[in-house]
Formats: structure tokens, sequence, C-alpha cells
């Protein structure tokens, strides 16, 4: 039975950001995960985890300037102090909030630089992080994005960001599995699921319907056949993440949306037993 994680950016938009973790709480989840947690104090955030008797799974690092359209700085020559600085901050929060890993995300592709520049500011900055997180006791993850949704994303599929993983070979870098980018990147999620999750390198999954990016029992994967192929996978390998439900209630944020969206825990039958 997979461990569902509830994204709180993504859901619960009808509650206050620090009254989801109750929400979640409320419906059962016991993980939560979200993008950044740099606008409360790191103690605000433990402090309702506690409460509620959550683990935080997932969080990332900061990405430079979210407003200004900034998506990661991991790639971007030039920028390697904000990249350390922020790769700081991720690990004091992570220290706070007791999460085992960080998603760095890798930034957009500057126009007119050449890629393989790109490609060794990204390698090198990711070498680097991972020695902080190691000492740290901490977790980082790459996630292959698609340029629909993120236009110019420097990294979009999942063999390109396993193989950075294998040539940095920081056993503590790993890949977000997000299922919906793969999707709409690749495609042929089943038999990547059975190609990566053995392979160790996998540290956390996402999901969300495709293409709407709504409830997972609404478009075109079939998420209660892949939630069967990741029990048997997971048990032969022995992989125990998380899943993080990180979609866009189909209800919009009108009260009650979130919860009244969580019916597929009950049809696709992963409800996890209450307690
Ligand atoms: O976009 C996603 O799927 C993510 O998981 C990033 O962390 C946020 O954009
Ligand atoms: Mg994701």
């Amino acid at each position: 039975m997979p461990r569902f994680a509830a994204n709180l950016t993504m859901l619960y938009n009808e509650h206050a950001f620090l009254e989801r973790f109750a929400a979640a709480a409320a419906d059962g989840f016991r993980g939560v995960e979200f993008l950044f947690p740099y606008a409360f104090p790191a103690e605000e955030l433990a402090q309702r985890l506690r409460d509620h008797g959550l683990q935080q799974v997932l969080f990332n690092a900061p990405p430079g300037d979210w407003e200004a359209g900034e998506r990661g700085l991991a790639c971007l020559p030039g920028r390697e102090a904000d990249f350390r600085a922020g790769v700081a901050r991720a690990l004091d929060y992570a220290q706070a909030l007791d999460c085992p890993r960080i998603h760095l995300m890798a930034g957009l592709a500057p126009a007119g630089v050449e890629p393989a520049a790109l490609q060794a500011v990204y390698e090198a900055n990711l070498a680097w992080a991972a020695e902080q997180a190691r000492a740290a006791g901490r977790e980082l993850l790459i996630e292959p994005i698609n340029t629909r949704d993120m236009p110019g994303y420097f990294l979009n599929r999942q063999d390109e960001a396993h193989r950075i993983v294998q040539v940095i070979q920081a056993p503590n870098l790993k890949v977000q599995f997000d299922l919906y980018h793969c999707q709409i990147v690749e495609g042929d999620v089943a038999m990547k699921i059975r190609q990566y999750l053995p392979t160790g390198r996998v540290g956390h999954i996402q999901i969300a319907g495709v293409p709407m990016r709504h409830e997972p029992d609404l478009g075109e994967l079939n998420h209660g056949y892949l939630f069967e192929v990741i029990d048997e996978v997971a048990a032969s390998c022995g992989w125990t993440g998380w899943i993080g439900c990180e979609y866009r209630p189909a209800r919009g944020s009108v009260a009650g949306a979130t919860s009244a969206g969580l019916g597929w825990l009950d049809t696709l039958g992963v409800r996890p037993p209450a307690g």
C-alpha cells in the first residue's frame, strides 16, 4: 500500500496555508510536502507538524525569484553564490522540520548559453550540494519536469536525471519521479516504474491526473494499475518512499473542494487504514 503525502501547496487552497496541516490530517494523511516553507518561521511549521502528527516528507530549496519567473538556480552560470545560500537555508529548514529530502530545482535554460556550459554548472552545483546534504543527513532530489508546464526547464527526462545521478555518484542524490511529468514527456510510465524503482535512485514519487493535473482518477493514466505496479516492485526491491499528491483539485478552492475529491483513495483501493 503506497504512503501518500498531501502537497499543501496544491491541495487545500480553500484554507490559509497554516491551516492546511489540520485539514490534511483530518483527511487521514500522515505525510505532507509543499514547495517552499520560507514565508514562515521553521518553528511555526514544525509546531503544526507536531500538533497534527504529520511527517514532513519533502520541500523545495529556494528557487531564485519565483515571482519573476525563476524556477531554480542549479544550472545557471553566475548564480552559484545564490544557489549555495539557498541550499544552506533549505538544510536549516530540513533540520527544523525533520524533513529527510529536499528538491533542488534545475532552473530555466537561459537563451544563448551552450547546453554543455549549463550542464557543467548543474553537475558541479549538484555535487557540492550533495556533499553539504550528506553531512546534514539529508537526501537531495532532482526532478524531470515537462516543458508544457514549465517552458525552458533544464531537466525533462527520467533517463537524463538517472544519468546525472550516476555520474555524480553521491548516494544521497536521487530522482524525484513525478509520474505526471513522465507521462507528458515520455509515456510508458509503468515500465519506467519497473525500470527505475529497483535502482535505488528514486527518492520520491509524485502523482496527478494527466493532462489537467487534477485528481489521479481523472485523465488518461490508470493510477490504480500504477499503484499495483509500485506495490509489486517496491515489495521486491524494498522501496519505502512516499507518493506526493501534487495535483490541483478539480473542484477548485471552494469550501471542502480537496476533501470531496479524495474519493480516489477508495475507488482505487488505496485509502490507508484509520489510526
Ligand atoms: O513541478 C513539479 O512537479 C514539482 O514537483 C516542483 O517541485 C515544483 O514545480
Ligand atoms: Mg512534481
